[in-house]
């Protein structure tokens, strides 16, 4: 088994993202310029929102996090929205989900201008991405195949298995898998929660993203033995534990798996890391218009 390192393979690629933010900054006197906006309190997305920003600054962007209260209105938030898309000084802007149920996820998506939606869920990108055309790429599936490169795992002609059908990872990670690119060229498997004998599909895989959201749902009777397993659960637990109050756990049981894997990532540790690098990686292509043009 060897560790899918996050914290090492995110750390090297920031290094490289700092420079090339430097290098903007040199010739057009501006730095790489992230907006996201927040609503509501949810304590997790707090933390995933500080840590964005903490980021921007360590590899010399520029950030701005907008914090709304729960009860804004769908239509005071397009309306912020424009407003942003408008802006010339804003190359990347996000809304962080989950969003309050008076709010419909999907307007607010297709409200922020595609040639600045850094989380790549507009439409317009999703399509794009299934065509094999420029575009932004989800922050975690694009972290998770910069990972897969980093390591140079060829999963050419490999049998995927993605659990879990989100349009935030699952469905994207299926698609990007499947394009006739490296990483990619897979046999794809999708499956979700009525997939039939999901076991029997797990134990197929050369290859295993777990994007489920359910804490150690991938045990190790399911998986074949030198497997590739990507782990993108997040499951928090209050703990007295930990400093933070909290303990990570993710969808596979990873004391258990590891041992069969032949590569496997670590909750904390892994595509977590790796997902900030793919938000980096696309506000500095948004603002190099090398994206879309500016
Ligand atoms: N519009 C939008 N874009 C997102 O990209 C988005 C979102 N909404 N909603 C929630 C998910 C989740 N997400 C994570 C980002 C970083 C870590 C991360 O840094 N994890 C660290 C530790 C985190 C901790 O200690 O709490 C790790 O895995 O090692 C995790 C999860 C982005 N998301």
């Amino acid at each position: 088994m060897q560790l899918l390192d996050g914290k090492l393979v995110s750390a090297k690629i920031k290094e490289d993202i700092k420079q090339e933010a430097a290098a903007f900054l040199a010739s057009t006197g501006r730095r790489p310029h992230l907006v996201a906006i927040l609503v509501g309190n949810d304590g997790a997305s707090e933390t995933y929102v500080a840590s964005k920003m903490r980021n921007c600054e360590l590899v010399g962007f520029e950030s701005t996090n907008i914090h709304y209260e729960t009860h804004i209105t769908e239509a005071e938030l397009i309306a912020k929205i424009k407003e942003l898309n408008a802006d010339a000084g804003v190359d990347g802007l996000i809304v962080q989900l989950p969003l309050p149920a008076h709010i419909d996820p999907d307007r607010i998506t297709e409200a922020i201008d595609y040639r600045k939606d850094v989380d790549g869920f507009h439409p317009v990108n999703l399509g794009r991405m299934q065509r094999n055309l420029p575009c932004f790429i989800p922050a975690t599936p694009y972290g998770i195949l910069l990972m897969l490169d980093h390591y140079g795992i060829d999963t050419t002609g490999m049998h995927a298995v993605v659990v879990g059908r989100s349009n935030i990872v699952g469905s994207p990670m299926s698609i990007l898998l499947a394009r006739n690119e490296k990483p990619g060229n897979c046999t794809v498997t999708l499956t979700h929660s009525r997939t039939k004998n999901i076991k029997e599909e797990v134990q197929r895989a050369d290859i295993v993203v777990a994007a489920i959201g359910k804490k150690h749902f991938i045990t190790a009777d399911m998986v074949k033995e030198g497997a590739v397993v990507i782990d993108v659960g997040i499951n928090r637990e209050v703990s007295s534990e930990t400093k933070s109050g909290y303990k990570l756990y993710g969808d596979v049981d990873f004391e258990h798996v590891a041992p069969k894997s032949s590569w496997i990532t670590p909750v904390p540790g892994g595509v977590g890391l790796m997902t900030i690098i793919g938000l980096l990686k696309n506000t500095l292509e948004a603002a190099k218009g090398s994206v879309y043009l500016k």
